[in-house]
């Protein structure tokens, strides 16, 4: 099946002040996928969004958006919270929603009533008329994000959209952005956690120093690796050791090794055949964290880790 595209992009560089910010992107994103944009801080994130965007234009490269060679002439069927928020502080959170749909082509009337819809709808609708100022952080980036589906577009882009919120609130807006997936809606966001991009993502683009050095399907990703066999055998040695990847030595019972290219089904057959006496088997397939590491590097994973552990840390002081 082809499918069509929301966003496709090649070569994508950018220099500010002479350094290379992103250098080559090539992404593709289906229409109605769920697409993350997976890096450490300053991996390139926002620059590529902001490009894809229209926002800034690229150095080099091409992109289309919603099928067009002009993003920004598509922004009425896009919404974009990014990565800086804020909001008038004086106006209710209704209007606040209301007055985003309004840039976007949207009229006032209709923006206010579908405001109240849209915070009803998320468990909010108690504090559509406080002021922002009076709403709590995360509650105002809830405000703001709603404010990006006000106008109902095709394609929403969430910039780091989980930073700052609690766990439960975070938990809200991955239901949310399931529901607007099931909708029809191309959902893109950038993160650099990387079980919000595992547990939501159709698609992922691996972004490390400025490159992308992966883009698209998850399994994908997660093929980069064998899977892991774990096995625990009742006979120490025998001809079916044979059928395990040379150099696999016994911790105890058990053999940890790589499952072989030829598959589970001859690796079994060997060991029964060969009377392993199979006690206990198990074959785990690599995660989206191992294959990061793989594609973009230890030195990479381990900022990403660190980036969490910092946010995790600003979050409970
Ligand atoms: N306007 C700018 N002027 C100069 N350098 C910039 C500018 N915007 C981004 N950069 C640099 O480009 C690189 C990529 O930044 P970018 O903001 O795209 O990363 P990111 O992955 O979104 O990171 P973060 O999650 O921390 O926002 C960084 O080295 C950053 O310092």
């Amino acid at each position: 099946m082809v499918h069509k595209l929301a966003i496709e992009a090649e070569g994508l560089l950018k220099r500010f002040e002479g350094t290379l910010a992103v250098s080559g992107v090539d992404l593709a994103v289906p229409e109605g996928a769920i697409y993350g944009i997976l890096g450490p801080n300053g991996a390139g994130k926002t620059t590529t969004i902001r490009m894809l965007l229209g926002i800034i234009d690229p150095d080099e490269g091409w992109r289309t958006l919603l099928g067009s060679d002009d993003p920004v002439s598509m922004a009425h069927a896009v919404g974009y919270l990014p990565e800086e928020r804020g909001l008038y502080p004086a106006m209710k959170a209704y209007e606040a929603i209301a007055f985003m749909g309004a840039l976007r082509g949207l009229s006032l009337d209709e923006g206010r009533r579908r405001g109240r819809e849209l915070l009803e709808g998320y468990g909010l609708g108690y504090a559509a008329d406080r002021q922002v100022r009076q709403l709590s952080k995360g509650m105002a980036q809830t405000v703001q994000l709603l404010g990006t589906l006000v106008h109902r577009p095709r394609l929403v882009v969430f910039d780091e959209p989980f930073s700052g919120l609690d766990a439960i609130n975070q938990g809200k807006l991955e239901l949310l952005i399931r529901d607007l997936a099931k909708e029809g809606t191309t959902v893109i966001f950038s993160t650099h956690v990387i079980a919000h991009a595992e547990r939501l993502c159709d698609e992922v683009a691996i972004i490390a120093g400025g490159e992308v050095p992966f883009a698209g399907p998850v399994d994908e990703a997660r093929d980069r690796i064998r899977p892991r066999v774990r096995l625990e055998t009742a006979a120490r040695d025998g001809r079916w050791r044979d059928a395990l990847p040379e150099g696999t030595r016994p911790e105890g019972a058990f053999w940890n090794f790589e499952l072989p290219e030829t598959g589970v089904e001859p690796l079994l057959r060997a060991l029964i055949e060969g009377e392993a006496g199979i006690q206990s088997l198990s074959i785990e397939r690599a995660g989206l964290h191992d294959a990061f590491v793989e594609i973009a590097g230890e030195a990479a994973a381990r900022q990403l880790e660190a980036d969490m552990a910092h946010e995790v840390g600003s979050e409970t002081r």
